[in-house]
């Protein structure tokens, strides 16, 4: 899987909401209303995550959850990448729609 370049990652970031590009990777950071709201968000993220088999490198602090996603294979940022955010995404609206 090859790396995307800095052109086309600031093209696709318009359409995904609350991400930022730096240091080679996506970078996010939730807040959720309780510990057990971020817990039950990153569960199901980590369903996401084994079907895509690919994983992100995060941060839980009571409510809060920072991820950073990156393709060790490529050593930058894919399609991979791009596709866990927006599943992330999808999960972390629902949580806070709840
Ligand atoms: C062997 C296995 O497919 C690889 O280690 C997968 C697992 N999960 C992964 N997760 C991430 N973020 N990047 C990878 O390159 C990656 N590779």
């Amino acid at each position: 899987m090859l790396k995307l370049s800095e052109e086309a990652i600031e093209s696709k970031l318009k359409n995904l909401i609350d991400w930022e590009y730096y240091d080679d990777a996506l970078h996010t950071d939730f807040v959720f209303d309780n510990f057990k709201d971020c817990m039950s968000a990153m569960n199901r993220i980590a369903f996401e995550c084994e079907a895509l088999n690919h994983h992100p490198e995060w941060t839980n602090i009571y409510n809060t959850l920072d991820i950073t996603l990156t393709t060790h294979d490529a050593n930058g940022v894919t399609e991979l990448d791009f596709k866990l955010a927006a599943a992330i995404n999808k999960i972390v609206e629902v949580e806070e729609e709840d």
